[in-house]
């Protein structure tokens, strides 16, 4: 999953993440768009701790200073984040980074060649991230497929309605905002996006 503040709906944010993981959420990442750094460390240290408890790796999405200050499992970067290169300069060369693939030749930057996986953004359009311009669907993530060896992480409205068909084409993971975290119940959800996970991984 990926967290985000609003999208809890007001209700506290590590119940929110707690109960994601208790419905089987296997890998967090914690994106934070409105905190400066300072804050963004301690929730991110809490976060971890709470991951660490369940042992899910906890990602940071954006900054590369948090993903350090708080011995991040990976940190998530964008086509208009912080370089390749200099993730790896601070990050060490074996550090986890991944990238957002927006379009097909995003592929072939020296960048893209050294990430760990590819998030494939968006895959549909969402009223989470508003400042995208197109999207992938399920025929742009068979593109992809084509193309890489490298993991592909599937985002942008993925529920529980359309989770199966975006395994099977051709994602390995499935990264979810507000289908887990505006759920009444986001263990519930989580349980219910594991569960098709493992029906097309299985069919
Ligand atoms: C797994 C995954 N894929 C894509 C994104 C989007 O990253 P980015 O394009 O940098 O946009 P922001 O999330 O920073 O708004 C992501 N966060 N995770
Ligand atoms: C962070 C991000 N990157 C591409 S789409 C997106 C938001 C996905 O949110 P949701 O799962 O609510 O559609
Ligand atoms: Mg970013």
């Amino acid at each position: 999953m990926v967290t985000d503040q609003k999208a809890c709906l007001g209700r506290d944010f590590f119940w929110v993440l707690e109960e994601a993981i208790k419905g089987g959420v296997d890998l967090v990442q914690i994106r934070e768009k409105e905190l400066f750094e300072r804050d963004f460390i301690t929730k991110a240290q809490r976060a971890k701790e709470i991951c660490a408890k369940y042992n899910v790796p906890l990602i940071v999405n954006d900054s590369l200073s948090v993903a350090k200050a708080v011995n991040a499992n990976g940190v998530h970067i964008g086509q208009s984040d912080s370089s390749m290169d200099i993730a790896k300069e601070l990050l060490g060369e074996n550090f986890p980074v991944g990238l957002s693939i927006e379009k097909l030749h995003q592929l072939e930057s020296s960048g893209a060649s050294k990430a760990w996986y590819y998030g494939v953004s968006p895959v549909f359009s969402t009223p989470t991230k508003t400042d995208t311009i197109t999207e992938w669907g399920l025929e742009g993530i068979q593109s992809i497929k084509r193309i890489t060896n490298k993991p592909l992480v599937a985002i942008g409205n993925i529920k529980i309605d359309n989770a199966k068909q975006v395994i099977e084409a051709g994602a390995d993971c499935l990264a979810v905002v507000s289908a887990i975290c505006s759920a009444e119940s986001p263990e519930e959800a989580a349980a219910s996006i594991r569960n098709e996970i493992e029906k097309a991984i299985l069919t």
